[in-house]
C-alpha cells in the first residue's frame, strides 16, 4: 500500500482498514496554494492525529474530508478524497447528507442558540429519524458523557452549560447523526485541564465505534491518544508557503522513532 508515498513508513496490515483516503495533489484558496501533494489513509477505529506548526494545512485538509471548504469562496482542490472508496467530491455526491457520516466538532464550542434536547435531535429530525427520538438523543447523550449532568433540563438553553459540557454537547450533536468517522478541530483548546481529560477519555471510548481524526496542538495529547499520527510542515512553493505532508505513521513510531529528522525535532519541541 502506499508504496509510491515516501511519507508513510508503515502501516496497518489491511487495506480494507481503510475507511478515508486523501488524495491531493493540490489544495488552493484562490492563488494560494496552501497544501499539496497529500497521500494519507485514515484507518477505521482507530484516533488519527495532525500535528504541525501552524499554517502547515491541518485544519484545511480535516475540512477536506467532509468537503467543508466547499462552503469557503475560492477553494479549489486537485485530486481525490475517498470515503469508503467512493469520491467525496464526485458530482453526484449530496455535501449535506456526507456530513452526516463524516461529522465534525470545531475549536469553539458551537451549539446552536435552542434548547439541549434540540441541539441533539436536529440532525435525526432532518434526517426523518424513525424510532424514538427522546432514547436517540439520550443515548447520544450518554455516550459523550454528558446525560447525568443534563437529564434533568433537557429543555433548557446550551448556552448555559459550561465550556466543556457545550463541547460534549456539540459530540453528542454529532453522534446522534449515527456518523462513520467523527472529525476535531483542536477539540479542546477551549477547554480547561479538566475537560481536556473527559474528552480524551471519550474519543478513546468512541474509537470502538467510529473512526477519529484530530488536529491537536499538544504533543501530548496526540502521544495519548492517537494510533496514528501525520505530521505536516511548511515547505517553499510557487513563491509561498505550502503545507506538506512529512511523515505519516503509527503514533509511537512518529515520537520515538521518527524517520525524519524534522519531524524528530518537532516532537521534541526543537522548532514550531
Ligand atoms: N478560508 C481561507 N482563506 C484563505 N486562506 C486560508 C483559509 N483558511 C486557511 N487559509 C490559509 O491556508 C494555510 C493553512 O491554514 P490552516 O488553518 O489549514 O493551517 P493549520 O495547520 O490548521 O494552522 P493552525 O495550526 O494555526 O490552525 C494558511 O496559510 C492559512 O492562512
Amino acid at each position: 500500500m502506499l508504496a509510491d508515498s515516501p511519507a508513510h513508513t508503515s502501516t496497518f496490515a489491511n487495506e480494507s482498514d481503510i475507511v478515508l483516503h486523501a488524495r491531493l495533489k493540490a489544495l488552493y484558496y484562490g492563488k494560494f496554494l496552501a497544501l499539496r501533494q497529500i497521500d494519507l489513509p485514515i484507518y477505521k477505529n482507530t484516533i488519527t492525529a495532525f500535528i504541525g506548526p501552524s499554517g502547515c494545512g491541518k485544519s484545511s485538509l480535516l475540512r477536506c474530508f467532509n468537503r467543508l471548504n466547499d462552503l469557503i469562496p475560492g477553494t479549489r482542490l486537485e485530486g481525490q478524497v475517498f470515503f469508503q472508496n467512493t469520491d467525496i467530491y464526485h458530482p453526484e455526491i449530496d455535501p449535506i447528507a456526507l456530513r452526516a457520516c463524516i461529522g465534525m466538532v470545531f475549536q469553539r464550542p458551537n451549539p446552536f442558540p435552542k434548547s439541549i434536547y434540540e441541539n441533539v435531535s436536529f440532525a435525526p429530525r432532518i434526517q426523518l429519524f424513525e424510532g424514538l427520538l427522546d432514547e436517540h438523543v439520550e443515548q447520544a447523550l450518554r455516550r459523550a458523557y454528558l446525560w447525568d449532568e443534563v437529564k434533568d433540563k433537557l429543555q433548557e438553553s446550551a448556552l448555559d452549560l459550561s465550556g466543556g459540557q457545550q463541547q460534549r454537547l456539540c459530540i453528542a450533536r454529532a453522534l446522534a447523526a449515527n456518523p462513520e468517522v467523527i472529525l476535531m478541530d483542536e477539540p479542546c483548546s477551549a477547554l480547561d485541564p479538566l475537560a481536556t481529560r473527559l474528552i480524551e477519555e471519550l474519543m478513546i471510548d468512541l474509537k470502538q465505534q467510529h473512526t477519529i481524526v484530530i488536529v491537536t496542538h499538544n504533543m501530548h495529547q496526540a502521544a495519548r491518544i492517537s494510533d496514528m499520527a501525520a505530521f505536516f510542515n511548511l515547505e517553499m512553493q510557487e513563491g509561498s508557503r505550502t503545507g506538506e505532508l512529512v511523515e505519516y505513521d503509527h503514533t509511537h513510531v512518529i515520537f520515538d522513532h521518527p524517520q525524519n529528522e524534522i519531524t524528530r525535532q518537532y516532537v521534541e519541541g526543537r522548532f514550531g
